[in-house]
């Protein structure tokens, strides 16, 4: 479902965060993205969902070419997409309820339906009880919920997480990857930038390791492999 094919990135500073990637995803896998602060991680990410242009190369996700996707395609492209940030990124004067219907109204969904999906996505994530609550009413892992709910009400394809755990305690890092895994068993597509070396050597999935903007290792269930 996303294949970059000589991906390279240079950024007008001059850094060069790709240098030459070529990758396949496949539909309903569960990547972890691995490598040292400033290898080439959250670059990586941000091509697949058309944040970041790269300078060459060519990134197909679901049969289409974004890197010549005109900037007006790119909201509907996006729909297949959720993504997820480590800070949330929440809208703080909305509601919980708000802040993910939000998602729908953009496609102008009607309100049943609305209702219907947002309801379900917090069911999901076992916040319910809290969609009258406003985000700082709510810990950094409900937060954090509530976000992982807002990246799926869509139904994407693909759920995109960049250090999604990055700002958790251990323990609520462990129930925010309890979500994913629950996510990717209904065939969602789950890629996941992290550092949390004990939840990738633990939760095993595919591993891609980054360095200097190369992948340096893909493994099919593969370990963290850095001291961290
Ligand atoms: N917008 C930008 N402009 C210029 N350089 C950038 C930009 N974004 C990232 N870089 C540089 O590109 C390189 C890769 O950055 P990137 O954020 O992709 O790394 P990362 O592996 O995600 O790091 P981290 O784990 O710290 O988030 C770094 O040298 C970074 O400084």
């Amino acid at each position: 479902m996303i294949t970059m094919k000589e991906v390279y990135k240079r950024y007008p500073n001059g850094v060069v965060a790709a240098n030459g990637i070529d990758i396949q995803i496949d539909q309903g896998e569960f990547v972890y993205v691995v490598g040292a602060s400033g290898a080439g991680k959250s670059t990586f990410i941000k091509m697949m969902y058309r944040e970041e242009k790269p300078t060459s190369g060519q990134i197909i996700v679901n049969g289409v070419d974004i890197t010549k996707l005109k900037n007006s395609k790119v909201p509907l492209f996006r729909r297949n997409i959720g993504v997820v940030f480590q800070d949330f990124k929440l809208l703080p004067k909305l509601t919980v309820y708000e802040n993910i219907a939000f998602a729908l109204e953009v496609i102008e969904e009607s309100p049943r339906v609305t209702k219907k999906k947002v309801m379900e996505v917090l069911e999901l994530v076992n916040l319910k009880h809290k969609a009258r609550m406003f985000p700082n009413e709510l810990s950094g892992g409900e937060q954090q919920r509530v976000s992982i709910a807002r990246s799926i009400v869509n139904s994407p394809l693909v759920v995109i997480a960049d250090e999604p755990t990055g700002n958790l305690d251990p323990d609520t890092s462990w129930e925010i990857m309890r979500i994913f895994e629950e996510i990717n068993a209904r065939g969602t597509t789950v890629i996941m930038a992290t550092h949390n070396k004990e939840i990738v050597n633990t939760k095993k999935h595919r591993v891609i390791a980054i360095e200097n903007g190369l992948i340096v290792r893909d493994e099919q269930r593969g370990d963290y492999g850095y001291e961290n």
